[in-house]
């Protein structure tokens, strides 16, 4: 089939009945659930972005061996080129949104055409597992898929592995296998999307020890499979905010979810790990699948953390701050973050590495360093935009005020800015500036490159450490030796 279009999407999110639950609410209706109707939409334009003439050619393919197009996503990178292509297409359909959505069908789209190019990795336990693996890849890819995934246990007691949680199959696990599948049972977190997608893939970040044999599995199923329940959290909007009042909470909200496996059957074709700990733990370090979705999550920081920066610079200058020094020096901060991830992107396309298997990524320190500096640079950027707002942030009307014939006056005349900046003018930028930085919307959008890589904290510690694995730092050694005489003994 190829590339899909937007009401195609549509049609796939009508035809299915997954199990949500909202508010205390069993979902019926996904399409015409007031919550999930604007960001259907927002993914669906996304769809009919590859659509467009203007855009086609640049971010999907013509696949020469079956004659159809195919998003970019779905093409293993072989070339610098084709790593640029990706980057394109990444960059598009996140402008498209702000960055403000981050797992849009392209991030799961490369990890899984990932996983399916490193299938070498797979193949060393169980070859069955990489050909479902392959023809999982081209299944999606066929139909132009979105998926979920999930891959953290959840946080019950994290001191303890996931055999040793209180109660038995808290986290996911094997409870029965059959001849022709297996039985799963318990929860995973963090599935973000999750009721507007096709299909959700299962894998884990490592963290299993012995004795977690049979939480170490990886599958893929249709969103809507028997016995899947997707517990979302409380939404932050009800669907119904004016987008005067809320330009982007009303636009851009992407809901997470908590999946509980209530026995669900996964036929032996969709399984891609089964109670294997070691595959399982080493699937992510192993193969390309951090690599390449980091990828697409750089370019999207970088357009989320550039929206920001806009955001502050308009609000300053809107109210004729944006001549005061400490203002300048915030501002400069900013725009100094946003050069600093457009450079390291640059640099990780730039030095790409090409794996034996010819697959070339973008370069692990570059990108592992901008996986570090987003959650400290993205916080600062939404601290910096509360402090040039101040209290103006708070001190909005609302659409409504500005069409009662009794306050418009007030509103109109109360509200402007520096000169030529009208009342709504002003009003509306700081309402989109609310909405990034205090809204309960802006706080998910923070938590979210806080954490959608994983604690950064203890990856930190990791790049240090592996930094240290491959660097003797040499430079001291050569200072040193300067401070060594001829026969290399310390001169003092
Ligand atoms: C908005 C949002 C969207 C997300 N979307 C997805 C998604 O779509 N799919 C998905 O699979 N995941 C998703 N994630 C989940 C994300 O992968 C996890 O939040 C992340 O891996 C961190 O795990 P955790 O939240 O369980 O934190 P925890 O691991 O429970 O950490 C909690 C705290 O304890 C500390 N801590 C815990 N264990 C240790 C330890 N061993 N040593 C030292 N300190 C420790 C941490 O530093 C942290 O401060 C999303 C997260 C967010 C916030
Ligand atoms: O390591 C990365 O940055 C890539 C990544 C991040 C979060 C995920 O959930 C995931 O599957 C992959």
């Amino acid at each position: 089939m190829g590339i899909r279009t937007g009401a195609q999407y549509i049609e796939g999110v009508k035809s299915r009945q997954p199990e949500v639950w909202l508010g205390g609410r069993k979902v019926t209706d996904v399409y015409n659930e007031d919550v999930f109707r604007q960001p259907i939409h927002e993914i669906a334009n996304l769809y009919d972005i590859q659509n467009d003439p203007t855009y086609k050619d640049e971010i999907t393919y013509l696949c020469e061996e079956s004659g159809e197009r195919y998003s970019h996503a779905f093409k293993v990178p072989k070339t610098y080129e084709d790593l640029k292509a990706r980057s394109k297409l990444f960059e598009i359909w996140a402008r498209a949104t702000f960055g403000l959505m981050g797992r849009t069908p392209d991030f799961l789209n490369v990890t899984v055409t990932s996983m399916a190019s490193n299938t070498w990795f797979l193949d060393q336990y169980n070859p069955e597992w990489s050909k479902n693996m392959i023809n999982y890849y081209e299944y999606i890819r066929d139909h132009d898929l979105f998926l979920t995934h999930a891959i953290i246990n959840p946080q019950n007691d994290r001191s303890k592995a996931s055999h040793e949680q209180e109660e038995d199959f808290t986290h996911l696990g094997v409870v029965e296998e059959r001849p022709d599948g297996i039985i799963v049972r318990g929860a995973k977190m963090l599935a973000t999307l999750a009721p507007i997608t096709d299909e959700v893939i299962i894998y884990s970040f490592p963290g299993f020890q012995p004795g977690d044999e049979k939480h170490a599995i990886a599958f893929a199923l249709p969103i809507d499979t028997p016995g899947l329940r997707i517990i979302c959290r409380e939404p932050m909007q009800d669907g119904k905010r004016s987008v005067f009042d809320h330009p982007l909470a009303s636009r851009y909200e992407e809901m997470d979810a908590l999946l509980v496996f209530n026995d669900v059957f996964v036929p032996s074709d969709r399984i891609f790990i089964n109670q294997n700990i070691e595959a399982a733990n080493l699937l992510y370090p192993k193969t390309g699948i951090g690599q390449q979705p980091a990828h697409q999550s750089g370019v999207r920081g970088l357009i989320k953390l550039q929206f920001a920066a806009e955001v502050a610079a308009r609000v300053a200058d809107s109210i004729g701050v944006d001549g005061y020094l400490n203002v300048q020096t915030q501002l400069g901060e900013l725009m100094q973050s946003v050069e600093a991830i457009r450079a390291l992107l640059r640099v990780a396309e730039y030095e790409y590495e090409t794996t034996s298997q010819g697959e070339v990524r973008p370069a692990g320190l570059p990108l592992e360093t901008i996986r570090g500096m987003l959650p400290k640079l993205y916080p600062r950027a939404i601290e910096i935009i509360q402090t040039i707002g101040a209290g103006g942030l708070l001190m909005s009307p609302t659409g409504a005020d500005f069409e009662h014939p009794e306050l418009r006056a007030d509103v109109e005349k109360y509200y402007v800015g520096r000169e030529g900046i009208s009342s709504q003018d002003r009003v509306q930028l700081f309402k989109l500036a609310w909405d990034l930085c205090g809204e309960a919307f802006g706080q998910r959008l923070l938590q979210y490159e806080r954490y959608y890589s994983g604690d950064p904290l203890r990856r930190l510690g990791r790049f240090y450490a592996g930094f240290k694995r491959q660097n003797s730092f040499p430079l001291v050694d050569e200072a040193l030796k300067g401070s060594r005489d001829l026969e290399g003994q310390p001169t003092i």
